[in-house]
């Protein structure tokens, strides 16, 4: 499903260019769920930022499918997130002047793919139902948490990308909204890619990528 071959990418850097990613190849399957690990600033959230069609590569290949991602120019980009890539960051963007209700179909309306069925059946196991009409500044952090979840499943795309999505989270909270987000992703058909510093939470997903010196190792 989504694969990716050889990815270089670097950045300039005081005159010179910093190579973040050397050589980074890996492949996902529909329904699987791999951690990203690595030390700061190793290229998590570079890497990351490539497969969710965020940023191109300086070379390599990705495709999800039998759509090849690496050349798209921004409009294609976009479209790719819009509907068939879905990235949750630890700052969630959530849209402040919109109600939970909204945050969570607001993206998938956008794309035309809102499914009110699938929208009330993520309402309920997010345990977001008397929340609805809440503004997100009136939520806990977990509670924003579940609808940045709700948002980007709600579309049934084929990939999910997190990039420390329970970081500001206590651990039991964290260990609740990470079995949200692999039985969401899991029963919607997609892949699910996280990055965490936390060794406990990456051994719970099916599989473990480690980032060093530019390569997964
Ligand atoms: N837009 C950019 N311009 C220049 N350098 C960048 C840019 N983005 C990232 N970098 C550098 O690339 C390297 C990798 O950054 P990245 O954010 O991918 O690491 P990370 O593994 O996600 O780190 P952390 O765990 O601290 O979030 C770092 O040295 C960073 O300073």
């Amino acid at each position: 499903m989504l694969d990716a071959q050889n990815l270089v990418k670097s950045y300039p850097s005081a005159g010179r260019r910093l190579e973040v990613l050397r050589g980074v190849s890996l492949h996902m399957a529909a329904r699987e769920s791999v951690a990203l690990t690595g030390e700061s600033g190793s290229g998590k959230s570079t890497l990351l930022h490539l497969l969710g069609c965020l940023d191109t590569p300086d070379a390599g290949r990705i495709s999800l499918q039998d759509t090849v991602l690496h050349d798209l120019d921004e409009t294609g980009r976009a479209a790719m997130r819009r509907s068939r890539i879905a990235v949750i960051f630890q700052q969630l963007n959530l849209i402040p002047s919109l109600t939970v209700a909204q945050n969570l179909s607001f993206q998938a309306r956008l794309a035309e793919r809102f499914d009110a069925d699938w929208t009330a059946e993520l309402t309920d196991r997010l345990g977001l139902a008397d929340l609805l009409d809440r503004y997100p500044e009136q939520l806990s952090g977990g509670q924003q948490q579940r609808v940045a979840i709700g948002r980007a499943v709600a579309l049934r795309p084929e990939v999910v990308l997190a990039d420390e999505p329970t970081g500001n989270l206590d651990e039991a909270t964290a260990d609740t909204v990470l079995d949200l987000m692999l039985d969401l992703a899991r029963d919607s058909g997609a892949a699910f890619l996280m990055v965490t510093h936390s060794p406990r939470l990456a051994a719970r997903l099916d599989r473990r990528l480690h980032l060093e010196k530019g390569r997964i190792v």
